[in-house]
């Protein structure tokens, strides 16, 4: 196999517009296969047949060549790579003068060619394989069955092992083992066994922290002396689990005082795809970041660990004296005065058909008491879940399946409508907003079914009765709401349905027909809060006979606190995070995270999600 893996590897360096690369690899490659044929004894037309590639096959041959001219000549083939390739080609030519002959003597003269035989004499001198030291010879004979000796060969890689001090017994045993480590994979070193010696030093009288700079330096052959805890391998591998996590925290192990080993940890972000390949330790999994190219698993806080900081942590965040939750609740409770005059095309001077406000009703206002409408489903409600790891698994989209509904979830004026009037701006055919319904008086220039469905009071109560809306909301004496339908009828044209909502309606759409990607628009720290939005303006209520205002610090504020309210009581729905500072740098990001959503496979969405059983979302609403 290693044959045909370096004739792909030729052809991909010499074929085509091929670069010359991964010479060190191919030569090493080339030699092992080499090597294994020659020791068998077997012809070299077993190799032609093999491969079929005839620049390899020629090389083959100055492979062979080099090797019984080396063994002719006393001087060292790689001192001599380049004339003795030139001598050979002559020989050959003499001997074959053949159309062959003439192409590797063109070859020949390929600089590239002359570099690759000096890397292939310089690696076929080098001895790669570990040369293990003998046994030591004073293992005394009590010890012979209980003591095993390893010799691992340890390269720059951590060896993937943790040690401590078992308190009982005073021994430093092998804490853990990493999932996919150098010790690991050596199948030699379990945990449990109790390691008498590192390199003949004895590690009795040393504390782990003294052990550990020891294992560190050492480079090449590392001997152990262990005593083996008998039994203990097949119960760990009966115990490895596979599972997908997308992580709900940030984590650095770097700041981590209760972490077991600090080398050992795992960092990663919010949002990062985990794989959890051990849960043995009910406090530390080990987990592997999805995508990394290292294998070996590293430490992370378990579910339960996570959970119980978190309980821990909530106690304190009651005594800051912080408006978060009332606030919040409060300001979720009202209502903006100026819904129906809520049209982005009126504010921005450019009108789109159908993008209102979708009933994420706004709550700017409220301090002015005059106030008049009240909100029936707006409430910040829901249960809080500890945000740990949400179990995930891999999901492609069926063509028949519609596509993954996106939800825009974020403060007052944080800029939801303008992201989304934006992207439908940008493509209008991939994006579509739902048209909300109301009972108001249709004006002149209105279509029904264009800017809203215009619809009798008694209508609009009977689909209330019959769990129509998703979200709706009564306003100087007219309802207006968002219908499940007008959603479903986005889906059905193939179009994205770009929904901006209150968080506690993520929770009724987080369904398995509706796979949404819910995006939390967070608006950046106030500083750049207020430089970026120095010239911008929001719907007021304050003053009826203005539509509009400049922000002010209390809206800031605001903003601020109640997207910490948000994300601490939703960040667990949330999967993209976008701080809307500078608009055109938020906006590309939403952009090309959401272009992802149709390019990159597989996505990974809740587990529960891909399941069989559709779950009827009416009936939830
Ligand atoms: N990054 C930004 N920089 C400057 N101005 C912005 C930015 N994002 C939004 N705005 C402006 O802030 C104002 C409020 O934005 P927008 O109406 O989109 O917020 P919203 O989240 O939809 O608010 P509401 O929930 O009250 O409807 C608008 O004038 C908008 O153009």
């Amino acid at each position: 196999s290693s044959l045909v893996k370096t004739r792909s590897m030729l052809s991909l360096s010499f074929g085509p517009g091929g670069k010359f690369e991964g010479v060190f690899e191919l030569m090493s490659l080339v030699i092992s296969g080499m090597k294994s044929i020659m020791d068998r004894n077997e012809d070299f037309t077993f190799l032609k047949s093999m491969i079929m590639e005839r620049r390899f096959h020629l090389l083959v041959k100055i492979h062979a060549r080099l090797r019984r001219f080396g063994s002719r000549n006393p001087v060292p083939v790689r001192d001599n790579a380049k004339s003795l390739a030139c001598n050979l080609a002559e020989e050959l030519w003499t001997q074959v003068a053949s159309a062959e002959c003439s192409e590797l003597i063109s070859l020949l003269s390929n600089p590239h060619i002359k570099g690759l035989l000096s890397v292939h004499d310089i690696v076929a001198q080098k001895g790669y394989d570990p040369e293990l030291p003998p046994l030591p010879d004073n293992i005394e004979e009590e010890d012979e069955d209980s003591v095993k000796i390893i010799s691992l060969f340890k390269s720059q890689e951590p060896l993937g092992a943790t040690i401590k001090r078992d308190e009982s017994t005073g021994a430093i045993v092998v804490a853990r083992i990493m999932r996919g480590g150098a010790a690991d994979r050596s199948g030699l070193i379990h945990e449990g066994d109790e390691l008498r010696e590192v390199n003949g030093v004895q590690m009795e009288d040393k504390t782990p922290e003294e052990i550990i700079p020891i294992m560190a330096q050492s480079q090449g052959e590392v001997t152990f002396k262990v005593i083996p805890v008998p039994g203990i391998k097949e119960e760990l591998s009966a115990n490895e689990t596979m599972l997908f996590v997308r992580s709900l925290f940030d984590y650095n192990p770097e700041e981590d005082p209760a972490i077991p080993c600090r080398q050992a940890g795992l960092g990663f972000k919010r949002g990062d795809i985990l794989q959890i390949v051990n849960q043995e330790d009910d406090t530390w999994w080990q987990a592997c970041r999805h995508g990394d190219s290292n294998s070996r698993a590293g430490l992370i806080p378990s579910r339960q660990l996570q959970e119980r900081r978190v309980a821990l942590q909530r106690p304190k965040a009651l005594f800051k004296p912080q408006r978060v939750p009332n606030k919040v609740t409060e300001k979720e409770e009202a209502l903006s005065t100026v819904v129906e005059d809520a049209d982005y095309g009126a504010i921005t001077g450019i009108h789109i058909a159908g993008l209102r406000r979708s009933f994420r009703l706004g709550r700017r206002g409220s301090r002015s008491g005059n106030v008049e409408s009240k909100r029936k489903s707006q409430e910040m409600g829901g249960a809080t879940q500890t945000p740990t790891y949400l179990e995930v698994a891999p999901y492609c989209r069926d063509h028949k399946e519609g596509r993954r509904l996106v939800l825009l979830v974020g403060p007052s004026g944080v800029g939801l409508s303008e992201m989304k009037r934006r992207l439908l701006l940008s493509d209008p055919d991939h994006y579509g907003v739902t048209v909300p319904h109301t009972t108001r008086e249709k004006r002149k220039q209105e279509k029904d079914g264009v800017e809203y469905h215009f619809v009798s009071r008694q209508t609009f109560e009977m689909d209330i009765v019959n769990h129509k809306f998703l979200e709706y909301g009564e306003h100087r004496g007219n309802y207006y709401g968002t219908s499940l339908e007008s959603v479903h009828k986005v889906i059905g044209e193939d179009k994205v349905c770009l929904l901006d909502v209150q968080p506690n309606t993520v929770q009724r759409l987080h369904t398995t027909e509706f796979k949404p990607c819910v995006v939390f628009v967070k608006p950046p720290l106030i500083q750049e809060l207020r430089f970026s939005r120095r010239k911008a303006t929001l719907i007021s209520t304050q003053d009826m006979t203005k539509l509009t205002k400049t922000f002010s610090e209390e809206d800031f504020e605001d903003m601020i606190s109640s997207a910490e309210a948000m994300d601490s009581q939703y960040g667990h729905l949330f999967e993209m995070v976008v701080v809307n500072g500078d608009f055109a740098m938020a906006f590309n990001k939403l952009r090309a995270e959401l272009e992802k959503l149709e390019t990159e496979a597989p996505q990974w969405i809740p587990v529960e999600w891909t399941s069989h059983t559709k779950q009827n979302t009416e009936s939830v609403c």
